[in-house]
């Protein structure tokens, strides 16, 4: 039996839509696998009763006919699904590295990207590869048609996960299929802020950076009480707020010593506007861990 630990991962980052994804310290799905003659599925944890657990419909699935390695795949979910918290990449870069070291196949981090993206296609209708990448690889990652580029960032950060339920797929209708030159050259160069903030450290140069005007508006509209929780968050001392990936959740960065005071504000204004949350205290982590080999 193999078992790893693979963490939530928050993509886009506002202004690097489909490219941008950071590792989150916490929270994080466990997953054992153990060889079998073909793919079967269980499992436990949070939200773990709105996943299918048909090979068919569940990314492991994916991931194993990817690798042609079937087992018995016990998921131990504490990413929840359709958090814009990247929980069913957890699951695909959980999935493809346990396999990867079950089975022998001998392939690197990098190599597992393309295949950890097979189980994102699965849910999302494309294999995109923001999540997946920080997942597989830990820090802050730019994910191209080229490949994954890391940066071995530690910037602090809330992630605020309301009950609210929003779906990578739906999100992704929502997204404008085309954009002014103004809005083009104002988010490139926010996101070229925050890429330099990434490589220096810097919490105040990636919130910056984070600023948007292309895809975030149209999600924000999802999120019910997203403007208020936003600018409590700002005014709590974060020094950039956006949609974590498809959202519902809301991701702040900030210095570390502020960390308690923004995800309170960002409690009360969802509280405010009458959704139950909660808050991880968090920071840019490490990626997919192999506990026992
Ligand atoms: N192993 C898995 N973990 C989480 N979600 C999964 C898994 N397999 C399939 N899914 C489905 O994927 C969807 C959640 O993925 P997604 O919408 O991308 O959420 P998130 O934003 O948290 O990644 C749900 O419909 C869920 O049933
Ligand atoms: N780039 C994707 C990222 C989806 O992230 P998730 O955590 O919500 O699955 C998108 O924005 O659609």
């Amino acid at each position: 039996m193999v078992t790893v630990r693979a963490p939530a991962t928050s993509a886009n980052l506002g202004s690097g839509f489909d490219v941008f994804g950071v590792a989150l310290d916490r929270p994080a799905d466990i997953v054992h696998v153990e060889r079998a003659d073909r793919t079967t599925i269980e499992l436990t944890g949070v939200g773990s009763q709105y996943i299918p657990t048909d090979p068919d419909r569940n990314v492991v699935g994916a991931v194993a006919e990817a690798l042609d390695a079937p087992a018995h795949i016990r998921i131990d979910k504490g990413v929840r699904p359709s958090s814009g918290l990247g929980s069913s990449a957890a699951s695909s870069a959980a999935a493809a590295v346990a396999l990867n070291e079950l089975y022998d196949r001998g392939l690197s981090r990098e190599e597992l990207v393309p295949v950890a993206a097979e189980g994102e296609a699965v849910v999302s209708g494309e294999a995109h590869a923001d999540n997946v990448a920080p997942a597989l690889l830990g820090g802050f990652t730019v994910a191209t048609d080229e490949g994954v580029t890391t940066v071995d960032a530690d910037i602090p950060l809330v992630a605020c996960l309301p009950e609210i339920a929003v779906s990578t797929r739906d999100a992704r209708r929502v997204v404008p299929s085309d954009a002014s030159i103004e809005d083009m050259v104002h988010t490139v160069g926010r996101a070229a802020t925050l890429a330099v903030g990434m490589c220096r450290r810097d919490a105040d140069l990636v919130g910056a950076g984070m600023d948007d005007r292309v895809v975030t508006p149209a999600r924000a509209e999802l999120i019910n009480g997203y403007h208020e929780v936003r600018e409590a968050a700002l005014d709590a001392g974060a020094s950039g707020v956006t949609v974590s990936g498809a959202g519902p959740s809301v991701l702040g960065v900030c210095q570390a010593a502020d960390r308690t005071r923004v995800a309170g504000a960002m409690l009360e204004a969802f509280d405010e506007a009458e959704v139950n949350a909660r808050a991880y205290k968090t920071r840019v982590g490490r990626g997919t861990e192999v506990l026992e080999p």
